[in-house]
């Protein structure tokens, strides 16, 4: 994952090195304010002279779950990463709880201490013990120790890994990398969860339950604030109170379901809206592909 345990490469050795300034800097630390609000403002970002999102801009109140959804290479993972500050936009910016991600590095240590963000396949360090993993990452956060060590048991418990907690990580599976993973986003208790793919990756229907009724409750009862992309809308519209379709890099609906439902002046079910929104063609294709075909 992103942050400040991210120990691989350029990023990890900067984000070390942001580490070690955040406890000598501490005191100078600018507060996030009281208004808890992730805002995206007229965000362009280009690879190489490619737009992938075009003049995007977003305002997600906190405590909410949101869902950025579309087609496979729309700019879902894309407009994350410039949320989780690991791209910097050609134009536009995105400010979280009244701070601007990578304005100063007193700012984006603030931002970083509250916000978390774990990528589609994260880092993980396949030498360690699942439970080793999820204690230093709490203790990087500076989650308090007795709760870090009870809250570590619960997420083993809650994603059936307990067996094989103390064993390393090179030997779980892929679905079992993916829980320990998406376990050490929560264990910071971070407030801001930016959730890159947390359904994909081998989870088990076990998992993909025991997820959906966590990120639910971590909204709903702590005010947290989670933002996860998907490309399959029925994995996470369940879930989420506010969806963000994207296509082509633009911001093509967002809203709660109720307002989306209502600007499309749609009738039918909230499936077959999404359907129409997100992968109109998907079914032209499929026509497309027989209509080739000899008899
Ligand atoms: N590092 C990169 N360099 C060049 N092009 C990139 C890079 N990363 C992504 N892209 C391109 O940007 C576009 C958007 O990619 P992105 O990963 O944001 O899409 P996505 O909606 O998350 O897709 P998926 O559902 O497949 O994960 C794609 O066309 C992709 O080819």
């Amino acid at each position: 994952m992103d942050l400040p345990h991210s120990k691989s490469g350029r990023a990890g050795r900067i984000l070390i090195q942001l580490h070690g300034r955040h406890v000598e800097e501490r005191r100078k630390l600018p507060k996030a304010t009281e208004h808890r609000v992730i805002r995206i403002m007229n965000v362009t970002q280009h690879y190489g002279v490619r737009p992938v999102l075009k003049n995007v801009s977003i305002e997600i109140p906190a405590g909410s779950r949101t869902a950025v959804i579309g087609p496979n290479g729309m700019g879902k993972t894309t407009l994350l990463n410039v949320m989780a500050g690991v791209l910097a936009p050609q134009h536009g910016f995105v400010e979280i709880d009244g701070l601007i991600r990578r304005s100063s590095v007193e700012a984006e240590l603030e931002i970083r201490r509250h916000t978390v963000f774990l990528p589609d396949r994260s880092f993980l360090p396949q030498t360690r013990t699942g439970r080793e993993f999820l204690l230093a990452v709490g203790k990087l956060y500076e989650v308090e120790q007795d709760r870090i060590i009870d809250h570590a048991q619960r997420l083993l418990d809650l994603f059936e890994l307990t067996a094989i907690a103390d064993s390393p990580i090179r030997t779980y599976s892929a679905g079992q990398q993916k829980k320990i993973a998406l376990s050490s986003a929560i264990i910071t208790d971070a407030r801001t969860l930016l959730l890159d793919e947390p359904f994909s990756g081998g989870l088990d229907p076990a998992g993909i339950l025991a997820l959906r009724h966590l990120l639910q409750r971590l909204a709903e009862r702590q005010q947290r604030t989670v933002v996860m992309t998907s490309p399959v809308p029925e994995l996470v519209t369940e879930i989420a109170d506010r969806i963000i379709i994207i296509r082509s890099g633009e911001v093509v609906a967002y809203g709660t379901l109720e307002e989306i439902q209502h600007q499309s002046g749609s009738t039918g079910s909230f499936s077959e809206l999404l359907q129409k929104m997100v992968f109109p063609e998907a079914i032209e294709n499929v026509e497309r592909y027989f209509a080739g075909e000899t008899p």
